[in-house]
């Protein structure tokens, strides 16, 4: 196993919020740091920085003690770049002179400078921007030329704080892959915190989970996204997740109700569990219509369903479908708050949802994975 490149233990007390993680990351590796607001993404990212001092901390680079033993290094002599989501570039400097400032602060000489700045911003796709000023950038571009100028220090350590989300939809998708680009380089370690799941599927090679200042999650992309084990991590990779505790056929959720699904790893009767499903694995149909719809459809093999009484929170417009968020009607289970379905406009209208209407939530067994929590 080789050492990790980036260690970092840190203990942080503020205004009534604690944060205490510990991360490590490899050399080339991308870690994506998600979880809900105000869990602790960005304080991290400070003390990574060197932007905060916690009062408990140890955090190493490349074997060189950052933070510790009473030692601060500052933030220019760390090895580390910082990418928020305002580009921040000095207004009064040309797009070049921007990029060329690290590699300057860095004693390299003023050609040199230029020249590696011209390297980094042909890298990501931005050298017809040289001679402008930042305020003749549009987002996107001004965005791309903060990326040039945050490489161009060469950062062992590479921070991006939600780089795509200040830009509008038809400029993300061409940084994220600029960025996914230049994250292959193996010499550099990153730390990316976002809350778009995308972000971290198609960047991440390991995704760290935040809340309340504690890591909750730790583990590769796709499996933390694919077995989610809280349910702020089902709800970004757009999974519902049911807790409870592990029964021979499935979940029992602390309301008595058994979800039927199919365990992903051999669990011990009582252990805590989580029932997995896609929304797409929600049918929806009125409780006032009987079992004929789901009875036509269904033959003595047909896999066994669950169905639990609901009621219609809120309909929102999901690319081509339309996303149900459910609720607990007053006499059902509370364990269908907040699921979500996917179905089609026109199932929509003929079934005439709408919020506050009560239904039925039918999941098929198979679709349901039991995961140990
Ligand atoms: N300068 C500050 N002074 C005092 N408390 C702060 C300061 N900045 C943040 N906090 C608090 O620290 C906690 C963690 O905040 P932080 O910004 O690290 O969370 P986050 O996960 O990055 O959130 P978000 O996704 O909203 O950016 C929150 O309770 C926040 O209110």
């Amino acid at each position: 196993m080789t050492e990790p490149a980036l260690s970092a233990r840190i203990n942080l007390a503020r205004d009534g919020f604690r944060l205490r993680v510990d991360l490590t990351a490899r050399r080339g590796e991308v870690l994506a740091l998600l979880g809900p607001n105000g869990s602790g993404k960005s304080t991290v990212l400070g003390c990574l920085a060197g932007l905060l001092r916690p009062a408990d901390a140890r955090i190493t680079l490349g074997g060189r003690l950052l933070t510790g033993d009473r030692k601060l290094v500052p933030p220019h002599a760390r090895g580390v770049g910082l990418l928020a989501q305002q580009p921040l570039l000095f207004p009064h400097l040309s797009v070049l002179h921007n990029v060329a400032f690290g590699p300057r602060c860095q004693g390299r000489s003023r050609s040199e400078a230029n020249r590696l700045a011209a390297g980094w911003l042909s890298e990501v796709d931005a050298e017809q921007f040289a001679d402008r000023r930042p305020s003749q950038l549009s987002g996107g571009q001004a965005q791309r030329v903060a990326l040039a100028r945050t490489l161009a220090s060469e950062p062992e350590l590479l921070l991006l704080d939600e780089p795509f989300a200040a830009l509008d939809v038809d400029a993300a998708p061409a940084l994220r892959t600029l960025v996914g680009t230049v994250l292959r380089d193996a010499a550099r370690t990153t730390v990316l915190v976002t809350h778009d799941p995308l972000d971290a599927l198609v960047l991440a090679d390991r995704v760290v989970v935040m809340q309340d200042g504690a890591v909750v999650e730790d583990g590769p992309t796709r499996e933390v996204l694919a077995k989610p084990r809280t349910g702020f991590t089902a709800r970004i990779a757009g999974l519902n997740l049911v807790r409870g505790t592990a029964r021979a056929e499935g979940v029992r959720t602390s309301d008595g109700t058994v979800l039927a699904g199919i365990a992903s790893t051999e669990l011990a009767g009582g252990a805590p569990a989580a029932a997995v499903f896609p929304p797409a694995a929600v049918a929806v149909r009125l409780m006032n219509t009987g079992d004929t719809d789901i009875a036509d459809t269904m033959d003595a093999t047909a896999s066994p369903r669950n169905t639990l009484p609901a009621v219609v929170d809120s309909l929102e417009p999901y690319g081509p479908v339309i996303r149900l968020r459910a609720k607990a009607g007053a006499d059902g289970p509370a364990c269908v708050e907040g699921i979500i379905a996917d179905l089609t406009p026109q199932a929509v209208a003929e079934l005439e949802l709408r919020p506050g209407r009560p239904v039925q939530l039918v999941i098929k067994a198979t679709q349901v994975a039991v995961h140990p929590r």
